[in-house]
């Protein structure tokens, strides 16, 4: 029989209890920061549960503290035993026939909190923030238009999966306004570069990969072994200015162009709840190296859609819909890459998948390539973009489909406002 909650978890639910995705909250606004899972409409405070001595097993009796704690990195560091405990552990807590909570009215008042009532914060301190490259669409699509058309794919991109370090400062969690950058552009003729606000601001649509336990500098993790460094993941809109990074990036990569702003979800699902949606990744030619062969090469399927709000408009439009299991290059291989030459990840890291575009139009990733770099503007209903205006909310959502449930991330949303 299938697993059931006793909270009513509506069938359309991102969150029933075949996916409990961890995140952090305030029950309060002036209240600390604690860990929670996602229930139906409810959180469940884990502070209440750790307090409770709920967290009994094996390994979480003798760390129930890594729930007393503002941020996952103590729970992350634990790694897939204890997260394993865990969700074995609230699966059971929340059953229909379990009674210790669904019998308890006073704990159930204290540990369930409306979703509607909380303040979601990024739930992990992120010391160090890796972007990839890894849709060959995109990077089909990105380098035509940046580069022209006659290799439009770089060599390397076959034997490697490449990406540039990114800025873990700027990182908000969903709702956060997005300030438009300004920089400087590409020059006309001969007069000197563009200085002003971003004229071609873009989204990008990513997920990323939550890093659990580390590595020690100077060893690297195996690609078969990289499954059990990764907690779970996020949805991840990388913003970019098209026209900052153009004339910027030559030749060191993304700098001002992507560091003004990167928006995550607030719910980490995790790999053990998106284990049923795991698919083959695409067959890799020409075959990569051995340190990248892994025995089992794994995607999942994750149905994405973008919607954008226009200024000023009630209504948004559905502006592409994607797969995460359109990325070439795994998670796993992606974490063994970063590590190959010794490169310590440390837990709360974020890897960034890349922008995730499909093989069909109406399934790229972004702007530049849903609007050839502003040369086909969209239209939604009644208006058009070539890039974002100010604002422009941007919303994304992901999810994948059950047998009757969904194991979803709800959104990831940010408005763009203008610079001061
Ligand atoms: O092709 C380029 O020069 C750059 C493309 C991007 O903007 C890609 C980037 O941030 C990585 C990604 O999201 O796939
Ligand atoms: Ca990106
Ligand atoms: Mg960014």
């Amino acid at each position: 029989m299938a697993l059931k909650s006793f909270i009513e978890v509506h069938p359309d639910s991102h969150f029933p209890i075949q996916n409990l995705p961890y995140g952090v909250f305030k029950p309060e606004p002036a209240s600390p920061a604690r860990p929670g899972v996602a229930i139906g409409d409810y959180v469940l405070d884990l502070s209440v549960v750790a307090s409770a001595g709920l967290f009994d097993g094996p390994v979480l009796k003798n760390n129930c503290d890594s729930f007393l704690q503002p941020n996952l990195n103590k729970f992350l560091a634990l790694g897939r035993p204890a997260w394993k405990e865990a969700r074995a552990t609230l699966q059971k807590l929340l059953s229909a026939t379990e009674p210790a909570l669904r019998d308890n009215a006073a704990l159930r008042q204290k540990a369930l909190v409306p979703l509607s009532k909380v303040k979601m914060l990024v739930p992990i301190s992120i010391g160090d923030y890796t972007d990839f490259f890894s849709s060959m669409h995109h990077a089909k699509n990105c380098g035509t238009i940046f580069r022209g058309p006659e290799n439009p794919i770089p060599a390397n991109w076959f034997h490697l999966p490449i990406a540039y370090h990114g800025r873990a400062s700027s990182i908000v969690i969903s709702g956060t306004d997005i300030v438009r950058p300004r920089g400087q552009g590409h020059p006309a003729g001969n007069s000197p570069p563009y200085f002003g606000p971003s004229l071609k601001l873009d989204f990008e649509l990513e997920m990323a990969a939550v890093v659990g336990p580390g590595n020690e500098l100077g060893k690297p993790v195996d690609v078969n072994e990289a499954a059990d460094h990764i907690f779970g993941l996020v949805l991840m809109n990388d913003w970019s200015a098209r026209d900052i990074q153009a004339w910027e990036y030559v030749p060191l990569g993304p700098f001002l162009g992507k560091s003004f702003g990167t928006t995550v979800s607030p719910w980490i699902v995790t790999l053990d709840a998106l284990e049923p949606f795991a698919c083959d990744a695409p067959k890799q030619n020409p075959p990569p190296l051995p340190y990248l062969a892994e025995k089992i090469s794994k995607n999942y399927d994750i149905s994405l859609e973008v919607q954008i709000k226009p200024a000023g408009q009630e209504n948004s439009s559905v502006v592409t819909r994607s797969n995460f299991n359109h990325l070439y290059w795994t998670l796993t291989q992606q974490l063994a890459h970063h590590t190959i030459n010794g490169c310590n990840l440390r837990p709360g890291d974020l890897l960034g998948t890349g922008t995730i575009s499909g093989p069909e139009p109406e399934s790229y990733g972004c702007l530049l390539e849903l609007t050839w770099n502003g040369q086909k503007p969209l239209s939604l209903n009644g208006t058009t973009r070539k890039f974002l205006e100010d604002g422009d909310e941007v919303i994304f959502s992901g999810y994948s489909k059950g047998n009757g449930y969904n194991v979803g991330f709800g959104t990831c949303s940010g408005k763009i406002i203008p610079p001061p």
